[in-house]
């Protein structure tokens, strides 16, 4: 030995380093710090002084030193680092003399590593600048440390030795490593570590190079890694035993490194999971994303995704999921699910639906009616006389205003009516959502019996679930004959009830008046018998009967009050338009302030003029109806731009698809009226699974404007036999965009109907075989799998169809094919007695002898 430096001779003779700077002063050698390098006469100085021979003598010592058990359980006790020594002295101490050789080398590290660990030291001396550059003021605790690298790494030899001499400068670096990492690491690091060892041998001397980081990190590891040293003392027994050099290196390590340490060591120690509490209940509107989900119950979207993907649901953290979706999750975690629904307040609708409590308290309101009738059998007769009488009674000069609607008053009770006579207002409003009527009344003239528009009428009625009450006029004539009217409506349904049926029949004439008042008594009957209901103590809302603009007062609407209380200086919506209620006019032409439930009255303040048939209603203020009229005018203007929505056999299929309407509404008219009944019958006799035919009217004659409105109001398609539609009916029906049908044959008309109904429904499909091959060979390609030299013995394969693979008769998988080719090419089919080869899409398990059957989905045509 020629030169050594401070530390490593102090290590050598189990002193600090300090105290052999201290002791070189003496001698008068000067030394700044650890690192000076002694020279052979300093070094034999220092040697008399510390009473040390030679370094030999140390090794032997130390050799020696551990022989005695006794020491073991101080080291353990007052270091657990150093229960790796006394194994190492006692392993060495079998290992001959070569390895006890090596044994001071290693003490001092360097020369007694051997080549390749001789080889490391270097590297790791390398790495300790750069360690000391980052470490600043570390530099010396790196020197202290060394020492108990050597320990450690002596301490590790010996085993090596034993186990796999080759390896010992690798394994001695692995388990050191392991050994550090463990405690802090915890189970899983420390897990794999040993593996790497194992793995990589040959990395000894990469894995030695790192050493002295790990010998760095050692002391570090405080409380933690001294806990954890037993552990190894107990794996390795043999370990046990004073380690001489340790109680100095150890004891010199600054404590603040292993504070820090410590902290480095928590920092990749996985925390503990702790779970949020999941709420009680979550809300979501119309869908929630996984990841949404996920931040809702305070999971993480794996976790939903797993649970997904339990349920058969693959999903993505964006992934969108529904309604079902989303209970199902958090039913599984025992949360309950409230969907939220937001309300659109731009749709007046929805201020029709309100709930009970929202609107008020609810009160008897008056009836409102609507007189139908066919062609001149009365109508505005009857509706002059019931205003006549009832109304310019009691108004002095009998001045009446006509506003589309008025009001009248009986024993004490008002009734409203519509005082549009026929259909026309009647279907207009129903054909814009609105349901203004209570009651109808039917008039039919005795003396003409039931004609096409009275059957029209009735139909409208029916459509619009308003109850009728027939009022047979004309009775005055002496050619009245009401057993025949009412005989003929028993065939459209109403059966009077004099007759054992539930229809009111009340005679009447409404030239003479009389009758009148035992009709206006029916339909107070009848209004009470429907309990209708409305709430004063709330903003109105209801809907437009008619308006038009006025040159004088601008737009003027007259209105319906159906529910609360409209008053002037109200903002208010109507249809698109909105505006401030500047005046009010009843319906005898007097201006008011109010108007309650069921009470028709006109108004102006509007913006624009609305139709009749829109809603309106009252808001809270004018910005927010300014806000909501703009948004629907913009809104209808998209709208109208749009397509049209209305039901035609063409977009029939679509229609019902995404409306899921099963039902096709049919309003038939033909020549003669036999050939109207045989048509209906025809078409009431198609069937057509999951639709059904519903023929709401049947008329003879033209194709009139009342049928479009009723095709609509009810979203009909209008069939014409051997007639055309008459010119209002034509430009009606492109205004509403009302699908006419003209045919000359019956079977066409059917014919057509039927197809466009299966034409509305999903189509159905069935398996169809188209061929089979038999696997003869099998080659297997690494990427592409195994390849089936087939041969075709039935049928065709063909690219696009589907596959079942049969062994055995028995189907062991269903799939696609991948590819199907001839020699090298790639082919659309192969067909019978024609060798192929073929992939299965997912399959590859394919043997000698296996069928595969071809198969293809076809559509079947309903019958
Ligand atoms: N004798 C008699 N004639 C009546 C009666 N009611 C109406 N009329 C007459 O029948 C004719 C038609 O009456 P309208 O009230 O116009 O019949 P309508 O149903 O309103 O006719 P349109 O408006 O064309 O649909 C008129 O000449 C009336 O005078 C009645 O009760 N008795």
């Amino acid at each position: 030995m020629t030169k050594i430096r401070v530390h490593e001779y102090a290590k050598q003779v189990n002193r600090t380093s300090k105290e052999v700077i201290e002791e070189l002063g003496k001698i008068n050698v000067n030394v700044t710090n650890h690192m000076a390098m002694l020279d052979k006469d300093a070094t034999s100085k220092l040697n008399q002084r510390f009473g040390k021979g030679d370094s030999k003598t140390a090794n032997q010592s130390s050799n020696t030193q551990s022989k005695p058990v006794p020491s073991r359980p101080a080291v353990s006790q007052d270091k657990p680092n150093q229960t790796n020594r006394p194994a190492q002295s006692q392993q060495r101490s079998g290992q001959g003399a070569q390895q006890g050789g090596n044994r001071p080398a290693q003490g001092q590290q360097r020369p007694g590593q051997g080549a390749q660990q001789g080889g490391n030291r270097p590297a790791q001396g390398q790495q300790r600048p750069g360690q000391g550059a980052q470490q600043g003021g570390n530099r010396p605790a790196q020197g202290q440390q060394r020492p108990s690298q050597g320990a450690q790494q002596g301490g590790n030899r010996p085993a090596q030795g034993q186990q796999r001499p080759g390896q010992g400068a690798q394994q001695g670096a692995n388990r050191p490593a392991q050994g550090q990492q463990r405690p802090g690491q915890g189970a899983q690091q420390g897990a794999n570590r040993p593996a790497q060892g194992q793995q990589r041998p040959g990395q000894g001397a990469q894995q030695g190079a790192n050493r002295p980081a790990q010998g760095q990190q050692r002391p570090g590891q405080g409380a933690q890694q001294g806990a954890n040293r037993p552990a190894q003392g107990q794996q390795r027994p043999g370990q046990g035993g004073p380690g001489g050099n340790r109680p100095a290196g150890r004891g010199g390590r600054p404590p603040a490194r292993g504070i820090n340490q410590g902290r480095r060591r928590h920092r990749p120690a996985p925390m503990p999971k702790v779970e949020m509490p999941l709420p009680e209940k979550i809300t979501f509107y119309e869908s929630l994303t996984v990841g949404e989900l996920g931040k809702k119950l305070g999971r993480e979207p794996s976790e939903i995704i797993k649970k997904l993907f339990m349920l058969g649901v693959m999903a993505t953290i964006n992934q969108e999921l529904d309604k079902d979706a989303i209970e199902l999750i958090c039913a599984d975690y025992g949360v309950e699910v409230e969907e939220e629904i937001r309300i659109d307040v731009t749709d007046l609708e929805i201020y029709f639906e309100e709930p009970e409590e929202v609107q008020g308290v609810p009160t008897e309101r008056p009836p409102v009616v609507t007189i139908m009738g066919h062609v001149d059998h009365g109508k505005t007769t009857l509706l002059d006389s019931i205003r006549d009488t009832k109304v310019t009674q009691g108004e002095a000069g009998g001045i009446t205003q006509h506003i589309g609607a008025y009001q009248i008053e009986v024993e004490g009770k008002q009734i409203t009516f519509l005082d549009t006579p026929g259909h026309a207002a009647f279907t207009t409003m129903r054909a814009r959502g609105a349901k203004v009527t209570d009651i109808t009344i039917l008039v039919v003239a005795a003396d003409d019996g039931v004609m096409p528009q009275t059957i029209e009428a009735i139909n409208h009625a029916k459509a619009a679930e308003v109850p009728i009450i027939v009022a047979v006029n004309k009775m005055d004539k002496p050619s009245a004959n009401p057993d025949r009217v009412m005989q003929e409506l028993t065939e459209h349904g109403l059966l009077s009830e004099a007759w054992g049926g539930d229809t009111i029949f009340v005679p009447i004439s409404a030239l003479t008046r009389d009758g009148i008042d035992q009709l206006l008594e029916m339909v107070l009957l009848v209004s009470e018998v429907a309990e209708l209901k409305a709430s004063k103590d709330i903003r109105a809302k209801g809907t437009v009967i008619e308006a038009q603009l006025d040159r004088g007062r601008g737009s003027v609407a007259t209105l319906l009050v159906q529910d609360g209380t409209l008053r002037v200086g109200d903002p208010i919506v109507v249809g698109n338009t909105f505006g401030k209620v500047r005046a009010m006019i009843n319906d005898i032409g007097r201006r008011v302030k109010e108007a309650g439930p069921s009470t028709p009255v006109e108004i102006t303040g509007l913006n624009g003029v609305p139709q009749a048939g829109d809603r309106f209603v009252v808001f809270e203020d004018e910005k927010k109806a300014r806000q909501i009229a703009e948004s629907r005018a913009g809104d209808a203007l998209v709208e109208q731009r749009g397509e049209n929505t209305r039901v035609t056999l063409d977009n029939l299929f679509d229609q019902m698809k995404q409306g899921e309407m099963k039902e096709l509404n049919l309003i038939v008219k033909a020549d003669v009226q036999g050939t109207v009944e045989a048509m209906a019958a025809s078409l009431m006799k198609i069937e057509v699974e999951g639709v059904n035919v519903k023929i709401i009217h049947t008329g003879a004659g033209a194709i009139n404007e009342s049928d479009i409105s009723l095709a609509a109001a009810s979203n009909a398609i209008v069939i014409g036999f051997n007639v055309r539609p008459d010119v209002n009916a034509k430009r009606a029906a492109e205004a509403e965009g009302v699908d006419i049908r003209l045919h000359k044959v019956i079977y066409k008309v059917i014919e057509e109907i039927e197809s466009a109904m299966k034409g509305m429904l999903d189509p159905e499909f069935e398996e169809k075989v188209i061929g089979q091959a038999e696997v003869r060979e099998t080659f297997k390609v690494s990427k592409i799998g195994t390849i089936a030299g087939s041969y075709v013995t039935e049928g065709k394969l063909t690219r696009a169809a589907s596959v079942r693979v049969i062994r055995d008769n028995i189907v062991i998988f269903e799939g696609e094919l991948d590819t199907l080719k001839r020699f090298k090419d790639d082919v659309k089919e192969v067909a019978k007695g024609y060798e192929c080869g073929i992939t299965i899409k997912n399959f590859n398990d394919i043997q000698e002898g296996d069928i595969f059957e071809g198969f293809i989905m076809q559509e079947i045509k309903r019958t």
